[in-house]
């Protein structure tokens, strides 16, 4: 569960100060898709940004499964992040060198477990994750040698390693043609639904907005009228 209340965000902007994020509130609950949606500037990934606890807010508070990301230090935060937050990035960030298998295994082994048990373990939720998001047979494969919607399919698998509660995703579709866009976002909502994951997503695509479970809209920073959704 994640729940942002009163968000405000400012940056410095000349002699003065830009509002990126006019006090926002929103629940994530588990299980469900919140899409956030807006024109360009309206602060949505800056949003995304102040829920994966990579910016504090100037005020307002981050609550993810039930502490408050904004009392905490940068090595708490960044532990936080480790275990209840999953992050897909809208530029791919997948490592050139390594299998897509691989890419998965690394977000464990950054945690410290390194026992034999605890690999074999990691390697089983590597294959399970890469099963659900369909790349069983290219487990092997290194990013260059896959597609722009499997490179996706393999940031959402690696994000959900550590198994988090919560799930922020930054515009997954919008490298992608419809098809594979469709294809993408079906695979979040499955994903959310089996993994019970609260899942915050930025698009800006109008057309998979009645899919989601809840639709925010921003505009200039601030929570405009709301959109349909189902
Ligand atoms: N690091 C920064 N420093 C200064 N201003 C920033 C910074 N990041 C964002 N802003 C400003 O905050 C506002 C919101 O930007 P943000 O990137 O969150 O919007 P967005 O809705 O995600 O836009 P887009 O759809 O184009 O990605 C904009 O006015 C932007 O110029």
């Amino acid at each position: 569960m994640i729940r942002l209340t009163d968000i405000t965000l400012t940056f410095p902007d000349g002699d003065g100060r830009v509002t990126a994020v006019d006090r926002v509130s929103l629940t994530g609950r588990p299980g469900t898709v919140t899409g956030i949606t807006g024109p360009s500037g309206s602060g949505k990934s800056s949003l995304l940004a102040v829920a994966a606890t990579l910016i504090r807010p100037d005020t307002g508070q981050v609550l993810i499964d039930d502490v408050d990301a904004t009392l905490l230090d940068r090595a708490e935060a960044a532990e936080l992040r480790r275990t209840s937050i999953g992050i897909v990035f809208q530029q791919s960030n997948l490592i050139p060198s390594l299998t897509a298998r691989e890419q998965l295994c690394v977000m464990t082994e950054l945690g410290g477990r390194a026992g034999r048990r605890a690999r074999a373990k990691t390697s089983a939720r590597a294959d399970g994750l890469l099963d659900a998001v369909g790349l069983a047979d290219q487990r092997g494969r290194r990013p260059h040698e896959l597609s722009g919607g499997q490179r996706q399919r393999v940031n959402i698998a690696r994000a959900l390693m550590n198994d988090p509660g919560v799930l922020l995703i930054d515009e997954p579709t919008s490298a992608l043609d419809q098809e594979r866009g469709a294809s993408i976002m079906e695979l979040i909502l499955r994903l959310t639904d089996q993994l019970d994951t609260s899942t915050l997503l930025v698009t800006h695509d109008l057309v998979h907005l009645p899919r989601m479970h809840a639709v925010l809209r921003l505009v200039d920073g601030r929570i405009a009228d709301p959109v349909p959704a189902r």
